[in-house]
């Protein structure tokens, strides 16, 4: 009975079907009591119900038992790190979900550009061990001499997760035609490579180029006729979705905070005892909270997610508004 109705099999099905009616809504769903109640699956429960939701098994031919098995296998690579764990994976895969159900986008992406976004963000930060590029490459690990300091995180979130989907019982793709599959791989290798941060300003400044030069049909949806201009927005959404956390509800926006501050002061806690220069925001004796989420809303998420509601002006408004109501709490108690 693997099936359940949300892909994981646990008591109290009716209770995840409660959590999970928010699906379809910005910060609708709230991911931490999603993950106590789906015996912490919210990954899987989340992909599983968006994905069954959007009619992929259908138009794929996909094997749910497949599907499951991937799903999990890949979420139990997820680390227990505070923030960069199954979680967040899920709370990205979900808000790509919404982001990509924006009317602006209605019927812009095909079926396998949906399914590469999902994908893309169900994998985006497995295996990730809670310690930034700059520390791996700073100190040589394995994994930065493994990529040769590009996108070490990245590439490597990318292998495992692929890597994955060959093993036994996890071939969920196949049916996919040699085109669909390298498609699918080339689309999610330029979504997860995108989400690093030493990316952000180049993949802002393609944003803010292509809000300039947007072409809107007469039905009011964006015009992509290329490959470089449909990447670059399925890459600047997922990259929003990473990023979103401070324009979710206040509530969840809060226990977000908590857990990416523990990450960063247990990275600065690493730096320290190396005797290694501590990185931004990472020193637990030396951070203010509040101002430090002012400054990356300011500096970071705000002008990239007000470009992103540009681009699909007006439906991102309520995101927009949820983000300033937020910096004006965090900019209060400074
Ligand atoms: C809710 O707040 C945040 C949500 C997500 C992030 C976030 C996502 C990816 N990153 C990049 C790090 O993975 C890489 N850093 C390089 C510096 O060392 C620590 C590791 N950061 C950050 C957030 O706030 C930070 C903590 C105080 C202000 C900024
Ligand atoms: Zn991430």
């Amino acid at each position: 009975k693997i099936m359940g109705n949300f892909g994981v099999v646990i008591g109290n099905e009716d209770a995840l079907a409660k959590e999970l009616e928010g699906i379809d809504m910005w910060g609708g769903i709230d991911l931490f009591k999603i993950a106590d109640i789906s015996n912490n699956r919210p990954l899987t429960s989340v992909m599983y119900t968006i994905c069954k939701k959007r009619d992929m098994f259908v138009k794929f031919k996909l094997s749910p038992v497949k599907f499951l098995t991937y799903m999990m296998t890949l979420e139990d690579h997820y680390r227990e790190v505070p923030y960069h764990n199954s979680l967040h994976a899920a709370d990205v895969v979900q808000s790509v979900h919404v982001l990509l159900s924006s009317a602006a986008l209605d019927s812009v992406f095909t079926d396998l550009e949906i399914l590469s976004a999902l994908i893309a963000s169900a994998m985006h930060d497995v295996d990730h061990p809670g310690l930034s590029n700059q520390y791996h490459c700073s100190n040589s690990t394995e994994l930065a001499i493994m990529y040769n300091d590009a996108s070490v995180l990245e590439n490597h979130h990318l292998a495992v997760g692929f890597k994955l989907m060959q093993q036994n019982h996890c071939d969920m793709f196949e049916h996919f035609t040699q085109k669909q599959w390298q498609s699918l791989r080339k689309m999610s290798i330029d979504m997860v490579l995108a989400t690093d941060m030493s990316k952000h300003m180049q993949l802002l400044a393609n944003l803010k180029t292509m809000v300039e030069t947007k072409k809107v049909a007469a039905s009011g949806v964006l015009m992509l006729d290329n490959y470089t201009d449909r990447i670059q927005v399925l890459q600047n959404m997922v990259h929003c979705a990473d990023l979103s956390n401070s324009a979710k509800p206040i509530e969840l926006y809060k226990k977000w905070v908590s857990v990416i501050i523990d990450e960063y002061w247990m990275q600065g806690d690493v730096e320290r005892q190396a005797g290694l220069e501590i990185s931004p925001m990472c020193d637990r004796h030396n951070t203010s909270i509040e101002r430090s989420q002012v400054m990356f809303i300011d500096f970071v998420v705000h002008p990239l997610l007000e470009t992103w509601a540009d681009l699909v002006n007006p439906y991102a408004q309520e995101i927009i508004n949820e983000l300033s109501d937020n910096r004006e709490y965090y900019a209060s108690l400074i």
